[in-house]
């Protein structure tokens, strides 16, 4: 299904480029990441053209993400109690798209295919012996938008922001992208949008791509229940306990990983040991979204490394978790073109 959108991701990542890289001088990473997966999730899968409402539904999330992780205190003026506002402006957006999506579905002017929240609103109980009744409430559907929303977007927009910043300082890596997606790009009349076969010939990419999330994965990990009672490493784990797994910490062994600090892409040429490499986590909660990423991450990675070069502006190679982990001031960059010339915009010195 994701072959049929790859058109899609490519013009929204072109437009993002034009209209907040071309003609500057400088840009910060993180925020315009954040700005254009916002923009991905919101044309993909809630079918959002861009305007009011996006914008509105922008804003409410931003807002809601601040006091995501703040104390669970819901008093007045507090993060949390802000955030629950926004959460509730959110989900009204998403409550007059869905009626604006499916009254498209009613009329025969929309396909479910189009987008998530239609395709979740025409889900039918038929296969289920619910009797072709509506399969999720309208609050279901709202939810999971929400979770996609959450999900899909801060964990690409980190590893992009990290793939930069590690391809600053790193020629060699950055060289190999660039003759692979030259390799692409040679068959392509110019202008022409990226393809499901294309994004597939990106494999040393991807591989850099998974080595920037082994060494700064995105989602440190996450709660696990234990079924019955365990034995690991002569630790008794009873039934019912709640176990924390810590990508950091797996993808930092020396016994899976050798010489974990070094930056080795070729790690990733044949399969990771199961359970290994779990920056997407594992089992049946596996991340819903990882072609998703996959398919953003490499169309966008093609567009940055033909049309830009890019010198970091501090040489603070730390991060913080907050509990994703951002780069020192978001990532000044400074910015030079080698594709296409494009009128200049504001300068912003670093
Ligand atoms: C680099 C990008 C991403 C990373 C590192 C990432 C990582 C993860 C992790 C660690 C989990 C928890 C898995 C578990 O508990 O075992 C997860 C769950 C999930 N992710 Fe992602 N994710 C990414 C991108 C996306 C995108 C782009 C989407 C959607 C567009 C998405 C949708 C989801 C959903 C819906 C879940 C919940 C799955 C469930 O509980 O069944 N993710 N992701």
């Amino acid at each position: 299904m994701l072959r049929r959108y790859v058109g899609t991701i490519d013009a929204v990542v072109t437009r993002h480029l034009d209209a907040e890289w071309a003609g500057r001088r400088a840009v910060t990473v993180l925020p315009l990441m954040k700005l254009l997966t916002f923009d991905i999730i919101a044309t993909l899968l809630f079918g959002l053209e861009r305007g009011a409402v996006r914008e509105r539904l922008a804003a409410a999330f931003a807002d809601m993400l601040e006091g995501m992780w703040s104390v669970p205190l819901d008093l007045p003026f507090t993060a949390f109690r802000k955030s629950l506002r926004a959460s509730a402006r959110a989900r009204r957006v998403l409550e007059a798209t869905l009626r604006e999506k499916r009254a498209r579905l009613e009329l025969g002017e929309s396909s479910p295919a189009d987008d998530l929240v239609s395709c979740l609103a025409s889900l039918r109980g038929d296969d289920l012996g619910g009797g072709g009744k509506q399969l999720l409430t309208d609050e279901e559907i709202v939810d999971n938008a929400m979770v996609v929303l959450v999900a899909g977007h801060d964990t690409s927009s980190v590893l992009m922001t990290f793939m930069i910043r590690h391809l600053a300082g790193d020629p060699a890596t950055l060289a190999a992208m660039v003759q692979e997606h030259e390799e692409i790009a040679k068959n392509k009349a110019d202008g022409e949008a990226l393809t499901w076969e294309d994004v597939h010939g990106m494999r040393f990419t991807w591989r850099v791509a998974l080595e920037t999330l082994r060494m700064i994965p995105p989602i440190f990990g996450s709660f696990r229940r234990a079924l019955e009672d365990i034995e690991l490493d002569g630790y008794a784990i009873p039934k019912g306990w709640q176990v924390f797994w810590a990508s950091s910490v797996t993808h930092m062994d020396p016994g899976i990983f050798k010489d974990p600090e070094k930056f080795d892409p070729s790690r990733f040429e044949g399969q990771a040991p199961p359970y290994s490499f779990v920056a997407f986590g594992g089992g049946q909660r596996l991340c819903a979204g990882i072609d998703f990423a996959r398919v953003e991450t490499l169309v966008i990675m093609h567009h940055l490394v033909r049309r830009f070069r890019w010198r970091l502006c501090s040489k603070e190679n730390t991060f913080v978790r907050d509990p994703m982990p951002s780069p020192p001031h978001g990532l000044p960059i400074e910015l030079q073109h080698i594709g296409p010339a494009s009128p200049c915009k504001t300068a912003t010195a670093c």
